[in-house]
């Protein structure tokens, strides 16, 4: 594989705590489609090349094979790595939940996930309590480190708790300087859970041009792209960009030597105007 940066050194990436003892990567690297052997190469380029340990993949993703075999060829132990999968919302239940974990594992070639996260509540499905109850006996079995969710509301995070007496140890939801969740944030660390950031960057989709960010990337010399990942960093959720990219990899990896004024956060922070795309967990499913 090419390696366009045997000059430069793998950030070191940071680690947070988790409600169960484990320690979570505090950046790691998005994997929405990202496929075929150009997606193998690309995650094995942010692993090895690109200091990534936290990998995130889904079953609808259709790519858990090409993590699989990116994990295969990497130089970097798999005891190194943060796997991350999700199930859909098809596969709500508790057996199935099982079913569908085993599989991901079959195609992920692991015998184990570090994090595996119920994708969707899908909340006229009804069936979030019972896959969590199976991600809880999926944790007792050891075939995934750490439990957790995504796209859950506060009403429901309560919920899981008061039904089985476990916590998620993250909830991945869309976050960004349009959609900052604040209130999110706050209850999270209430109550003992990891924030993760989804399309952290916006898709790329305007936000760098914005001022705060753009004076901020001039004022620290860095990019754009790094200011906005700094300030998920800041306010303290995990940001997954997705790049496949090996130069964008290396960048937005690099966000842990220089720091945020309380003064840009709260700047970048004001830019908040709402979620990207209709995508709001009490109305939005996906199976
Ligand atoms: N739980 C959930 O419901 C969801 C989870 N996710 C997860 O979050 C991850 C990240 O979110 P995603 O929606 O992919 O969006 P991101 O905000 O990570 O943006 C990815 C896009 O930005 C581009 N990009 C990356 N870095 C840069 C840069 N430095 N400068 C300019 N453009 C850049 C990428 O292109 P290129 O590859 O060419 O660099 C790609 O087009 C997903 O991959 C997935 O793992 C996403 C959505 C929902
Ligand atoms: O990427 C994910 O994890 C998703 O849930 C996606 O379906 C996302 O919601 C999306 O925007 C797909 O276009």
């Amino acid at each position: 594989m090419a390696n366009s940066f045997d000059d430069t050194t793998p950030a070191i990436m940071p680690t947070l705590d988790l409600n169960d003892g484990r320690a979570i990567p505090q950046l790691g690297l998005g994997i929405y489609a990202m496929k075929g052997e150009e997606g193998v190469d690309a995650i094995v380029n942010a692993v090895d090349n690109a200091g990534y340990r936290l990998l995130d993949t889904a079953v609808n993703y259709e790519n858990e094979r090409e993590v699989g075999e990116a994990i295969a060829n990497t130089v970097t132990p798999r005891e190194d790595l943060f796997v991350t999968s999700k199930i859909p919302g098809r596969h709500h239940g508790f057996d199935e939940a099982i079913a569908s974990t085993e599989e991901s594992l079959a195609r992920l070639g692991l015998d184990y996930l570090d994090l595996h996260l119920i994708h969707w509540p899908n909340p006229s499905v009804g069936k979030y309590v019972d896959t969590w109850r199976g991600l809880i006996e999926l944790r007792e079995r050891g075939l995934v480190k750490s439990i957790g969710v995504s796209n859950f509301t506060e009403d429901m995070l309560t919920e899981l708790f008061d039904e089985t007496g476990v916590t998620p140890a993250v909830n991945q939801v869309e976050l960004h300087p349009y959609f900052p969740q604040a209130d999110l944030i706050a209850f999270h660390r209430s109550i003992g859970v990891q924030t993760e950031s989804w399309s952290p960057l916006y898709r790329d989709q305007g936000l760098f041009d914005e001022t705060p960010i753009a004076e901020a990337a001039a004022a620290h010399d860095v990019t754009p792209a790094q200011v906005v990942l700094r300030w998920h960093i800041e306010v303290g959720s995990i940001p997954i960009p997705k790049s496949a990219n090996p130069e964008r990899q290396r960048l937005n990896a690099a966000v842990f030597d220089f720091a945020l004024t309380p003064a840009e956060v709260a700047a970048i922070s004001g830019l908040e105007r709402g979620r990207m795309k209709d995508r709001d967990p009490l109305t939005h499913e996906e199976m």
